[in-house]
């Protein structure tokens, strides 16, 4: 039986990117009682460590990551790491902070699944309302939302990060001036939500001291959820991980790609046969877990000349493109530069990476339950280079890489190319190299997907709403029908925004 005394009239499940903003937003209704719930640790904005606040360190650590890898080694011999913040922002804590929407033909993909209200001019007006950044043109930018997005400029890039733009431009690549503009196509330095070197988390920009002291408001920490609770067809509250039930008029799930679909799961949401091997009695048989998708990344590594070593701020700068396969209006290439490396294993001890990504990749992975636990982590697969247009296209952009590595004034300030190395050259030796090495852009999406009523693979509505039942949602990347040709942060976040108008 679920706690009637405690009844709110919505719990989140999970404060990432996602359930922060719903937090917010759900609560500015003061008749509204909103519970967030999560997992890791709730920090104020004051008390956030420096782990999660400065933007110079990515990943998070042990205490705030999930550790989740996944089980790929059939594939391609070796499992990926899938990293997820665990504390109050989620991944938006411990992420690279680049803020670059998705673009028109993303969203395009999307209506293609049957979700309405989703078109890059339905979305426009809710990405500049969530931002406040005092560049670019208005036709394009908020100046007063929540989210701060700042440009970084050339100067304030590292030297090394400055050659590859130069080497880049000098291989034919368009200067861009505002990624979140008219014109992506090119390379400029990063667009980030990083405000004086402090990586702004959603935690922080929507869940500030003044929001937190809302008495409809409570969040609290430390608390994971198990399972949904359900009367009949109806959610009516959420079980937590040690057995507490709360009671709640709705219930959200905002628990990232991974967490989400393993709620569902978990709670008898899924695909039957599956739930079945775990004795888990089916309340919806949904294609839960069944699109996964996860840019490939690739580190084309550069050790540093002694005078060029410097490797702060870590992001950087990015070059978008398209491969010789990309749709109309797609692009689907990144080279991300980064010095997100340890410098202690470059023989120079500075250290530049391209990084390498198919940014609209064809190859579907999946979620499943390796148990009925909730403390049991999920059997993860990407699946990369399954569809083998993803290795070409990725061949593409390291052989573009490459040739930037080749290039002055990039190649002026390094040393060497440590990986893949110099000793791996033609497309035999590459590709290996490739499937030995290919990680995660850590960009998991489409778990849980929103999809029209004749979209077979479709669990949610272009709203959230979970088919089948009542009560529930689930708003988080978990939910785009598609993987986006952009990182996924910002994209998300208004993900959040434009539900919570509708709630
Ligand atoms: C290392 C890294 C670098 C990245 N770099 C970038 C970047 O530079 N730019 C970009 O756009 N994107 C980047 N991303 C991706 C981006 O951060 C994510 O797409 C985004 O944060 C996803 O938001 P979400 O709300 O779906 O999930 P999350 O932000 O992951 O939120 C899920 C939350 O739910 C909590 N949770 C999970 N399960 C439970 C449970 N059972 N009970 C209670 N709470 C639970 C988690 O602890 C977490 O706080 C990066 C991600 C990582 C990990």
């Amino acid at each position: 039986m679920v706690n009637e005394t405690q009844k709110f009239d919505v719990v989140i499940a999970g404060g990432g990117s996602a359930g922060a903003v719903l937090a917010s937003r759900l609560s500015e209704d003061r008749d509204r009682r909103v519970l967030l719930l999560e997992a890791g640790q709730a920090y104020t904005p004051a008390n956030t460590p420096d782990v999660i606040a400065d933007a110079n360190r990515v990943g998070g650590d042990r205490d705030h990551d999930w550790g989740y890898h996944t089980q790929d080694h059939l594939g391609l011999g070796h499992g990926v790491n899938a990293i997820r913040g665990k504390v109050l922002g989620g991944s938006s804590g411990v992420n690279a902070a680049v803020a670059i929407r998705a673009r028109p033909s993303d969203f395009a993909r999307w209506a293609a699944h049957g979700v309405e209200g989703w078109s890059f001019e339905d979305v426009l007006p809710i990405f500049k309302a969530m931002e406040n950044t005092p560049a670019g043109e208005d036709a394009w930018h908020g100046r007063t939302g929540p989210f701060p997005i700042r440009q970084r400029t050339m100067e304030e890039n590292t030297p090394s990060m400055r050659a590859f733009v130069l080497a880049a431009e000098r291989c034919g690549l368009a200067r861009v001036t505002d990624f979140n503009g008219a014109e992506q196509h090119g390379v400029s330095p990063y667009t980030l939500n990083v405000v004086d070197g402090k990586r702004i988390n959603t935690g922080m920009a929507y869940l500030t001291e003044d929001v937190r002291r809302r008495p409809n408001l409570t969040i609290r920490g430390c608390v994971e959820v198990d399972s949904v609770v359900f009367e009949g067809r109806r959610a009516t509250g959420v079980r937590l991980v040690g057995g507490e039930t709360i009671a709640a008029g709705q219930v959200i799930l905002s628990a990232g790609a991974y967490g989400s679909p393993a709620i569902l799961m978990r709670s008898g949401i899924g695909p039957p046969s599956h739930l079945r091997e775990l004795d888990i009695p089916v309340i919806v048989e949904a294609p839960v877990g069944q699109r996964l998708k996860e840019h490939p990344f690739y580190y084309n590594v550069y050790a540093l000349k002694p005078e060029a070593r410097s490797m702060t701020p870590v992001a950087g700068a990015i070059l978008w493109t398209r491969s010789s396969e990309a749709g109309a209006d797609e692009l689907d290439l990144h080279i991300s530069g980064t010095h997100i490396f340890d410098p202690a294993q470059s023989p120079t001890g500075g250290a530049i990476v391209l990084a390498c990504s198919v940014t609209l990749p064809k190859s579907k992975g999946s979620i499943r339950l390796a148990s009925r636990d909730p403390r049991v982590m999920p059997l993860i697969r990407f699946n990369f280079f399954e569809d083998r247009s993803d290795l070409r296209r990725m061949m593409e952009a390291v052989r573009l890489s490459r040739k930037i590595g080749k290039t002055a004034p990039f190649s002026d300030v390094v040393e060497l190319e440590m990986t893949p190395g110099n000793d791996v050259q033609g497309d035999a030796a590459l590709e290996k190299a490739i499937i030995a090495q290919v990680d995660g852009y850590s960009h998991p999406t489409s778990s849980v997907p929103m999809g029209g009523p004749n979209d077979p693979g479709a669990v949610v509505d272009a709203g959230g709403a979970v088919r089948g039942v009542d009560g529930l949602r689930v708003v988080d990347a978990s939910i785009m029908p598609d993987i986006i040709s952009a990182p996924t942060n910002v994209t998300t976040i208004m993900l959040a925004e434009a539900i919570s108008r509708k709630l």
